[in-house]
């Protein structure tokens, strides 16, 4: 049988590269935004809340980590937290409650007023994380959305949606991690380097 190796990989890089370079072409913006808030919320005394599943699930915890540990900046450690991470919750909910509400009973109970909620999903459509996505909204607290294909049932729930318009999960996921790994450095410039972009927010 022929050995296709080599266009199997050609095609993976070209794919990732070419979806990668449009995402950020059109997100410039809006990703900006979405660190001003959370470099806001932070200011404020605010957390950044994380959840997802599968591979969604490790980026929500490799992203958390980046903001409690540090990024590429020496600075203080900042508050985040996956949601993803403490197996009793996650059992006890699940076996007790159901799958479904895993992420939405911790952020109940974790989730504060003027909080932010990172919500991974590649599906969009994921019931455990639309749960906690309308649980935040009640709480009033901000959700970024990050999803591919059109969103699914989460994206008009999102108070900002980094959308990777493709059907090709893997490689949504990988979008998404270079997002998180963006979004930390721009809160790191807003926090640290120049705060003067996000005073406007934060009066006084
Ligand atoms: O990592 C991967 C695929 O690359 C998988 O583990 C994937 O995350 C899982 O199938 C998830 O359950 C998908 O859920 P979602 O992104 O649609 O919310
Ligand atoms: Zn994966």
């Amino acid at each position: 049988m022929e050995d296709r190796t080599l266009t199997i990989l050609k095609e993976h890089a070209e794919a990732g590269a070419t979806l990668r370079q449009r995402f950020f072409e059109r997100n410039a913006d809006l990703l900006a935004e979405i660190a001003k808030s959370m470099a806001v919320t932070m200011a404020r005394e605010g957390k950044i809340l994380l959840c997802g599943n599968g591979g969604s699930a490790a980026d929500c915890q490799h992203i958390a980590a980046e903001f409690t540990n540090r990024f590429l900046l020496e600075r203080p450690p900042l508050p985040a937290l996956s949601l993803t991470t403490d197996t009793s919750a996650l059992t006890a909910i699940g076996n007790d409650y159901g799958f479904d509400q895993v992420f939405e009973k911790q952020l109940r109970a974790l989730g504060r007023t003027g909080d932010v909620l990172v919500a991974i999903s590649t599906s969009g459509n994921s019931a455990n994380i639309v749960n906690a996505v309308q649980a935040a909204r009640e709480m009033g607290i901000v959700v970024v959305g990050l999803s591919g294909r059109d969103g699914g049932a989460m994206a008009p729930l999102c108070d900002y949606l980094l959308l990777v318009e493709d059907r090709n999960t893997p490689l949504i996921q990988e979008i998404h991690i270079a997002a998180g790994h963006l979004l930390c450095r721009l809160v790191d410039y807003y926090l640290f380097e120049n705060v003067a972009l996000i005073q406007p927010y934060l009066g006084g």
